[in-house]
């Protein structure tokens, strides 16, 4: 069965693409022009309430929230493709641990950063230096105890490739690539090598060039 994913070029869908790419799943995008408001069309609202991709139908099974999406595929295909949940039940913990790291502390700066830098001007609403100043001192903070935790480990959750990695994509390529922020990556060590490792996978190149072909 393809899995229909209802997105496009987004961060959100791409988190999603990657992770099926790494699973060797095959699936059919579905696009969602957010700018058109198709996100908030009452079909699409019946698929995911909150108006927001992505959302995947696999068959007659629908799921949103790209971490959740994540989550299933790697454990529903756990022995296709990349393993990406670690191999015991104490590397499964770091994983999760991570993951959460990256939803909760990781994502809310840089997605702030996305908006203010980014979306305002498309969106009708004045960026606010204020909030990019925080935002980028908060998302500092971070980056310093991924500097730590990568000095002596690969990657985040252990010497393997991750979910915990693989979740961080999208919004780290707008960091280096169009938010003009590359240096808070680049000026750390440990940090900059655990991108570049993540970054030139196949997987990611491959959701990039759908990306550029969407466009
Ligand atoms: N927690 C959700 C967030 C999804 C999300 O924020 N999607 C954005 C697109 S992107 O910023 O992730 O690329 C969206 O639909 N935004 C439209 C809206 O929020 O109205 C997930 O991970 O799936």
């Amino acid at each position: 069965m393809v899995v229909k994913v209802y997105g496009s070029i987004d961060a959100s869908p791409q988190r999603v693409l990657a992770c099926l790419v790494e699973k060797e799943i095959d699936f059919e995008i579905i696009p969602i022009d957010l700018f058109k408001g198709e996100h908030k069309d009452l079909e699409f609202l019946k698929l995911q309430p909150f108006g927001q991709v992505p959302v995947i139908q696999d068959g007659d099974y629908t799921l949103y929230e790209s971490r959740a999406i994540m989550r299933y595929y790697a454990e529903k295909f756990k022995s296709q493709g990349t393993e990406l949940l670690g191999k015991t039940i104490e590397e499964r913990g770091l994983v999760e641990q991570w993951l959460e790291v990256e939803a909760q502390r990781f994502h809310p700066p840089v997605y702030k950063l996305v908006v203010h830098i980014l979306l305002a001007s498309a969106l009708g609403f004045p960026s606010d230096p204020k909030i990019i100043q925080e935002s980028e001192a908060k998302l500092g903070k971070v980056l310093d105890i991924y500097e730590e935790r990568l000095s002596k480990s690969k990657y985040l959750a252990g010497d393997f490739f991750s979910l915990a990695d693989l979740s961080h994509l999208p919004f780290s390529q707008h960091l280096v690539a169009d938010l003009g922020k590359e240096h808070m990556i680049r000026d750390r060590k440990h940090v900059s090598a655990w991108w570049d490792d993540i970054s030139n996978r196949p997987s990611w190149k491959k959701v990039l060039q759908l990306g550029v072909f969407e466009l």
